[in-house]
């Protein structure tokens, strides 16, 4: 079976073929650092890392690029409010970024461009649509000309009388049509700015993805990716910056997006104010369970977000990690093809996922240890290329909420005091240490091998 992607240029289900089997390249919209990713955030960026773990289950070499925007107009803001210095306020939360999608068991993507750092590929890009005629400068900006593009808004399908009817009322007077939008404007003092052609100043948002993935990946390459909100206007720009420059008929083959993470049928963002921080979940759930949470939904759906869906997802793993727990060294065997099946089309993860409920539930139906090896084998390999039951069991079970109970060197203390006092035959000591452990939630087992212990 081939893998099908839905490909929001065409709104089509198309079968993926790739520009270079041999160099996959998918490119996705990464975050703007000034804050916290929300969990909603996170939803789109699992999205795109399963599509990541499942190019590279198929192709032999796949560049994920994931960018970092760190310069843009609420990092400015963020920065004069608190006072704390723009290099700082991003550099704080690209290493936050980096530790929350970390604990959620995301893989990092294969470059990480940041837009600071690509600054001069904007300017000769922006220069590009210049001499070309689809942009002028004006007053220190520099503007895209829409309506000197005759095809854009295809991907949205916006036609142009409807963007110019549908621009805001208050129009910048330097710009020629209402649709025209930034490519370069130029740096208040105190801002951070760079020199350019048309003075000091710094760019737009849009162009910082156009001229990275034209550094990394060329003119045209395989899929680009973001949440259902990038398609207008940041994709849409994306698409006429590259296009023009560039003077080719598309800028990626697939576009991909991923449907909101809703709070009460509200779009989880942040001038709503209706969010969790992946943070502030993490400290509540493993970040395993919040992941799995976040792709029971097939990825184009809307999915509304409640806690309860986080705790239903941990009982879930608690099942699958109970399958796996005790079973020393599960062999690896081939994804079964059924979840294979359900991933290439177009990520079914609903799908994929009751294959692995039908796995756990042949494990418990297994008339024997032979076939109770297979189902355990078949369900490790099946999550796995999810990126899901990749840790040791034990240490599954052993996870606790921030700030909760006993830790792990208070644990194990108190099973060696135990076996102490056992082996002075003090069991009543023994027996205490044991009820003391559990009123605080920990349950010990004792086996051949000696004790292990979990959270109850
Ligand atoms: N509620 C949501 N559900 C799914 N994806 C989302 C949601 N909100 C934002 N995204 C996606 O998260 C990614 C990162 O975007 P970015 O860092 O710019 O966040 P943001 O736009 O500042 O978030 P917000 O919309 O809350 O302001 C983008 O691909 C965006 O489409
Ligand atoms: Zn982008």
């Amino acid at each position: 079976m081939a893998l099908s992607l839905y490909n929001t240029l065409t709104r089509a289900k198309e079968e993926f073929a790739p520009i270079d089997p041999a160099n996959v390249r998918l490119y996705v919209c990464g975050p703007t650092v000034y804050d916290y990713a929300h969990v909603g955030n996170a939803r789109t960026f699992s999205a795109f890392d399963l599509l990541a773990r499942l190019l590279k289950h198929l192709y032999p070499k796949v560049t994920y690029a994931r960018n970092i925007t760190d310069v843009d107009d609420k990092i400015i803001e963020r920065s004069n409010q608190s006072g704390e210095g723009i290099d700082s306020v991003t550099t704080r939360t690209t290493a936050q970024f980096h530790a929350d999608m970390d604990e959620l068991g995301l893989l990092r993507p294969d470059i990480e461009p940041r837009a600071t750092t690509h600054i001069p590929q904007m300017v000769a890009m922006i220069q590009a649509l210049v001499d070309k005629g689809f942009a002028y400068a004006a007053e220190g900006h520099v503007l895209f000309h829409v309506p000197a593009m005759a095809d854009y808004g295809r991907l949205s399908r916006r036609s142009q009388d409807e963007l110019i009817a549908g621009a805001r009322v208050e129009v910048a007077p330097y710009k020629q049509s209402p649709a025209d939008f930034v490519l370069w404007k130029p740096a208040k003092p105190g801002e951070p700015g760079w020199d350019s052609p048309w003075g000091k100043g710094r760019p737009g948002w849009h162009i910082e993805c156009s001229a990275m993935t034209a550094a990394h990946f060329g003119e045209v390459f395989d899929i680009h990716g973001g949440g259902l909100d990038l398609i207008f206007p940041h994709h849409e720009n994306e698409i006429a910056q590259s296009r023009c420059a560039h003077g080719t008929a598309v800028m990626a083959n697939v576009w991909m997006h991923s449907g909101f993470l809703t709070i009460a049928g509200d779009k989880m963002s942040k001038s709503l104010n209706n969010f969790y921080t992946a943070r502030e979940l993490l400290d509540e759930y493993p970040g395993e369970a919040i992941r799995l949470a976040l792709l029971t939904a097939h990825y184009r759906q809307p999915l509304d977000f409640t806690k309860e869906k986080i705790g239903q997802a941990k009982q879930t793993l608690d099942r699958w990690y109970g399958v796996l727990r005790g079973l020393d060294g599960v062999e690896a065997v081939p994804v079964p093809a059924e979840v294979l099946a359900a991933l290439q089309d177009d990520l079914n993860t609903p799908l994929a996922f009751s294959h692995l409920h039908e796995l756990a539930g042949a494990f418990h139906r297994a008339a024997n240890a032979d076939e109770k090896w297979v189902a355990a084998a078949n369900l490790k390999a099946a999550a796995g290329l999810l990126g899901f039951l990749g840790q040791d069991p034990e240490a599954w079970f052993r996870w606790a909420p921030k700030g909760a109970g006993l830790d792990e060197a208070a644990i194990e203390a108190a099973i060696q005091a135990r076996k102490d006092a056992r082996k002075a035959k003090d069991f009543a000591r023994a027996d205490r240490i044991r009820a003391d452990l559990l009123a605080q939630g920990i349950v010990l087992e004792d086996g051949p091998q000696g004790t292990s212990w979990k959270r109850a």
